[in-house]
């Protein structure tokens, strides 16, 4: 992806998105800084939170390691952090490890035998980790053992392997691909929705305290807006207004000098980056709102398929600016409104006010 190539100096990867909800390029520091350490600062979620609480408080009467929990949920969200604080709650260390990081059984079987009673294993991206492993996990969740394969062919033999109890916590962004086998041993699911802009407030306010700037509340509304319903979002854009602030402002965030930064770095009102804008404007301007093929539109953008597919479409039909059709990518009423342009008349050729803004 070059299409940032030009774009404002940041401290993440050149090729990182200020918007994108993933981790890749994250000042991992700031992000640990940033993290909430117990149920009670974590800011939304109130259902999962309210279940894991209950979860966690019962386990700890009966004196008992807590139960598998599946946390499911785009990137961002807080997985990562309720992971934590479930260790935290229940006064347990914590192991962090991931699906991709697990490509055999015995790279499995190394870190289970290594785990302290109690302790938490949280397994990130747990949909991308081999059938190999996968198989010797529905064990040792169900009867904390494995079985450690010695030897190959004829002469292999299985050697069973007693685990202390343990709370696995998986963690993934696509439940759905998850085996069933999989999915039904998880005591506990919970699924994480994206934050309502009240709740990202909440957190860029609490961010804010924890770095040192100050804001007010419109100036923390604001970055909130444009956050696109995620924590980590809300932190990045907070760090890059906070930059904005010290250098062409006297270091406090209000609305002008967050639009303003945020404007710099061509997040718009919206959440919408320059990448977004681009695929929605070539849909309006070039083919009138579509339908039109997702290879027509990504070589108008001058961008992979792939990109404009997973990239910016997926938020885009969440804000309901895009839809997906069998004929085409077709741009919703809202997306004229947006970009400020005028929809050509139903049935005319009409392509007036089309370049209007
Ligand atoms: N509910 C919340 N309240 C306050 N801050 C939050 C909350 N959820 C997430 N954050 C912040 O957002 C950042 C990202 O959170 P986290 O790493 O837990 O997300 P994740 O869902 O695990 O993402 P990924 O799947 O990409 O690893 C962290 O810095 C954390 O401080």
């Amino acid at each position: 992806m070059n299409w940032d190539e030009t774009g404002p100096d940041t401290d993440e990867r050149p090729d990182e998105r200020l918007v994108q909800a993933d981790a890749d390029g994250e000042d991992t520091a700031v992000e640990a800084a940033l993290r909430p350490k117990d149920l009670d600062e974590f800011v939304g979620q109130e259902k999962v939170r309210e279940q894991l609480d209950l979860v966690l408080k019962a386990a700890r009467a009966r004196g008992a390691t807590a139960d598998h929990v599946l946390l499911s949920g785009a990137p961002g969200l807080g997985k990562t952090t309720l992971s934590m604080i479930i260790a935290a709650e229940m006064g347990a260390p914590i192991r962090i490890t991931s699906g991709p990081a697990i490509q055999h059984a015995g790279d499995l079987a190394a870190i289970l035998s290594s785990l302290q009673e109690g302790e938490v294993l949280f397994l990130d991206e747990i949909h991308r980790m081999s059938r190999p492993a996968e198989e010797m996990l529905y064990m040792a969740m169900e009867d904390f053992r494995v079985d450690v394969i010695v030897g190959k062919g004829p002469g292999a033999t299985a050697i069973p392997l007693e685990l202390p109890p343990f709370t696995l916590v998986g963690a993934t962004t696509r439940a759905g691909l998850l085996p069933p086998p999989l999915r039904d041993r998880f005591g506990f699911t919970g699924h994480m929705e994206f934050y309502a802009p009240a709740e990202l407030e909440r957190v860029v306010h609490r961010s804010a305290r924890l770095l040192d700037v100050e804001i007010d509340v419109e100036g923390a509304a604001e970055i909130a807006g444009r956050s696109r319903g995620t924590p980590r979002i809300a932190n990045r854009l907070l760090r890059r207004v906070r930059d904005y602030a010290q250098v062409k402002a006297d270091g406090r965030i209000d609305r002008p000098v967050a639009a303003a930064a945020l404007g710099v770095y061509e997040v718009d009102a919206r959440g919408l980056d320059r990448l977004d804008r681009a695929v929605l404007g070539a849909l309006l301007k070039l083919f009138g709102g579509g339908p039109v093929g997702l290879s027509t539109l990504a070589v108008a953008v001058g961008e992979e398929r792939e990109t404009v597919e997973e990239v910016a479409e997926p938020f885009l039909v969440r804000e309901g600016l895009l839809a997906r059709t069998p004929r085409g990518r077709v741009a919703t009423p809202a997306a004229w409104a947006h970009l400020g342009l005028v929809p050509p008349q139903q049935g005319g050729k009409g392509q007036q006010g089309l370049f209007g803004a």
